[in-house]
């Protein structure tokens, strides 16, 4: 096929339009074929009693309309309503530098979007397909642009497939409020290690991580609200613990946010030293554990009162690893090896806290299978938490405001894919640490007689 300057006939680009977006044309026809075979009074009855049985759904199950049907009534608006519509798309991509050039022809080649979906009032997700030619990166690197561009606060790319990536396009801050404390629930059964309620997504979903086989990392300035984060998964787990199904092991340097642990941990210290010890007995039970289910010949651990789930909770982890003596902080990022390569098949499970997350102060970064990176000091702490590369791809951790209105707010990557996602911790007050407390500890239990 020789390249041509000729360009596509207008009728022909009716008819490509028409096959790609089916339901624009199909519905109006279908009413006015309705109009014309039915009559109009009964076409706008119909048409007026759906809209009717949609205002009565939206006032009286708001619930269930807020999931269903608004996510696509916003979708809708914002594909053909906003700036992802026909000539203010291709001219922002073209302000942006991201339109691809026939070199032949010279011809503009404007991505295309296969598909906009809106699942909260604050988030777009964007599908656009690529030319030959274009690649993710490419974007990555025009993010910034591209947000101003859509006069957006903030946009994340993913790559879905060859030539096919998806924008996560945040519109405006998604957590204008705090979220609430994770429930305690009573019973052992109703926790989920698998995936343990943390907070919310920016998609308006509840943001869960397991803590079955996993190693958490969180890192955050004075005040990012890290707190929440220790307390809200004791919260979520508070069951197991009261029944000695989760062991927390408890080093808390800084004798500040874990202080109140001391009351339930199974083991507590503070001094450096005793940290030390602690963090020694917990290898040394991962390797027991080790030797008794292979003696069992078990190969899966599941957690019960023989064998717990151990949970090393370490504050501050740089006072342990990088600011402590050198053969203290040595021997820590020792057994911390041990624990993260070998502890996720013995139940022996780590959660560190860390302030300024530097290489040296979290050089075993890897281990950590979760990584949540709350508002940091600088740009460089994002990619160091979250992986190369994030920062880039939308994790903007150093642009959340130093307030307490952005407490908790931070980003994570999801699983599957690279694309950082836009998280916020429930919070967890002091009256409900205290009530935790009285939980696990069965002060709160009183004898009916
Ligand atoms: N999830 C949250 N949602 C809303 N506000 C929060 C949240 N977490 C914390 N805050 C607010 O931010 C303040 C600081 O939180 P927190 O003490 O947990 O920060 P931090 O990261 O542990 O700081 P530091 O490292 O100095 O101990 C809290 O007193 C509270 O007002």
């Amino acid at each position: 096929m020789r390249n041509t300057t000729r360009k596509l006939g207008t009728e022909a680009r009716a008819i490509t339009w028409t096959a790609r977006h089916p339901g624009s044309i199909l519905l109006p026809g279908a009413v006015v074929a309705s109009a014309v075979v039915l009559g109009l009074p009964t076409t706008g009855g119909v048409l007026g009693g759906g809209l009717l049985g949609l205002g009565a759904w939206y006032r009286a199950h708001p619930g269930s309309f807020d999931a269903l049907v608004a996510p696509r009534m916003r979708a809708w608006k914002r594909r053909w309503w906003s700036r992802y519509t026909g000539s203010r798309w291709r001219d922002t991509l073209i302000a942006c530098d991201l339109v691809a050039t026939n070199r032949q022809t010279g011809e503009l080649r404007v991505p295309r979007i296969l598909r906009v979906q809106s699942p909260s009032p604050s988030i777009d997700l964007v599908r656009v397909r690529l030319h030959p030619g274009q690649h993710a990166r490419q974007w990555e690197d025009r993010l910034p642009e591209l947000a101003d561009a859509l006069r957006v606060e903030r946009v994340a790319v993913e790559r879905v497939r060859p030539q096919v990536i998806a924008l996560v396009v945040e519109r405006s801050e998604p957590f204008t409020e705090v979220i609430p404390a994770p429930d305690m629930p009573w019973d052992v059964d109703a926790v989920d290690l698998g995936g343990l309620y943390l907070g919310d997504t920016e998609y308006g979903t509840d943001w869960c991580e397991a803590l079955l086989g996993q190693h958490l990392l969180v890192a955050g300035a004075s005040g990012s609200g890290k707190g929440s984060l220790a307390w809200g998964p004791l919260r979520g787990l508070a069951p197991l613990i009261r029944d000695g199904i989760v062991r927390p092991w408890v080093l808390d340097p800084k004798r500040m946010e874990l202080a109140k642990a001391e009351a339930f941990a199974y083991r507590y210290a503070a001094e450096t030293a005793d940290c030390l010890e602690v963090a020694r007995e917990f290898v040394a039970d991962c390797e027991q554990t080790q030797r008794t289910l292979a003696a069992q010949g078990k190969r899966k651990f599941t957690p019960s009162r023989e064998t717990p789930l151990n949970l090393l909770l370490i504050d501050e982890i740089a006072a342990l690893t990088g600011f402590a003596d050198m053969a203290v902080a040595r021997e820590f990022r020792k057994l911390l090896n041990v624990v993260g390569t070998q502890g996720r098949a013995t139940g022996h499970s780590m959660l560190g806290y860390v302030q300024e997350p530097t290489k040296d102060n979290i050089s075993m970064r890897d281990l950590f299978t979760v990584r949540i990176c709350l508002r940091v000091t600088s740009a460089g702490h994002v990619d160091m938490v979250l992986g190369d590369g994030a920062r880039q791809r939308g994790a903007l951790a150093d642009e959340i405001p130093n307030s307490a209105d952005t407490a908790g707010i931070g980003y994570v990557i999801r699983q599957r894919s690279r694309v950082p996602m836009r998280v916020r911790a429930a919070y967890v007050t002091d009256p409900e640490i205290d009530e935790l407390i009285a939980f696990v500890t069965g002060s709160n239990l009183r004898v009916v007689a």
